[in-house]
């Protein structure tokens, strides 16, 4: 029955044969990874892959790990990489793109070195918002999603988490000269005015 059925060994050497580019968002909760990634989408054609969603679909469907996923997204832990890099692996194997937009992954030192293990995919680059944490939180507390981990409690283990564990990620691929930081604390068509500036060929940037 298509991808989802096949042995993780062959989803594995299949996408390494299609090479797909990948772009991580990285960003704090509430940086606008989401938002931005749907305009990016539009204009230039990405597939969106939002770990976090594709983890709470995990949960709806009613999988043997839902419980465990659910639990530690009320907490604003980090769910184990074999976990979310399946799921992504499968929707990449699905979607029959070439080039996604992998949002809020990876969060950890321990999702960034598995997902290169299992999947040998370098990202082009690393899409960074940078948002001060005031601004994340009014945006989170207003989102209205009806997500179990948008309250102060867990919003603020959240916070600690990406400082503690994802913004060394993001030191690691700044070292590698990877990072495109965008000031995310602006209204979202001028976030979206700077990302566009990152998308686009360096060719047409230039004004005659
Ligand atoms: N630039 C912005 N200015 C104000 N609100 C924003 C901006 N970008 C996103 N939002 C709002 O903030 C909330 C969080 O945005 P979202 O894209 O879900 O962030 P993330 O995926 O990084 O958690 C949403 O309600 C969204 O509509
Ligand atoms: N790589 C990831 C991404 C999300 N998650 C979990 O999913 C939650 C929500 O992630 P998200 O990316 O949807 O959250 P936002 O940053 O968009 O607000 C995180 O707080 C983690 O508990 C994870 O465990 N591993
Ligand atoms: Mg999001």
């Amino acid at each position: 029955m298509g991808a989802v059925n096949v042995a993780n060994k062959d989803i594995n050497v299949s996408l390494a044969e299609k090479k797909p580019r990948v772009v991580f968002v990285l960003g704090g909760p509430g940086s606008g990874k989401g938002t931005q990634c749907a305009n990016i989408v539009e204009h230039f054609h990405y597939t969106h892959l939002s770990a976090g969603d594709l983890l709470r679909a995990e949960i709806k469907s009613g999988s043997e790990n839902g419980t465990m996923i659910q639990n530690m997204i009320k907490e604003g832990k980090i769910v184990p990489s074999e976990v979310t890099i399946k799921l992504l692996e499968k929707a990449m194997l699905e979607s029959g793109n070439d080039k996604f937009l992998i949002d809020g992954f990876p969060r950890n030192e321990e999702n960034r070195a598995a997902f290169e293990a299992v999947t040998k995919i370098e990202p082009e680059f690393v899409l960074f918002f940078n948002c001060p944490e005031e601004e994340m939180e009014k945006r989170l507390l207003s989102r209205n999603q009806g997500r179990e981990d948008d309250n102060i409690e867990t919003i603020r283990k959240r916070f600690k988490v990406f400082l503690d564990s994802s913004l060394p990620v993001i030191e690691y691929y700044k070292v590698k000269g990877k990072v495109r930081e965008i000031e995310a604390a602006k209204p979202i068509g001028e976030v979206f005015e700077a990302v566009k500036v990152v998308f686009t060929p360096k060719a047409e940037k230039v004004v005659a």
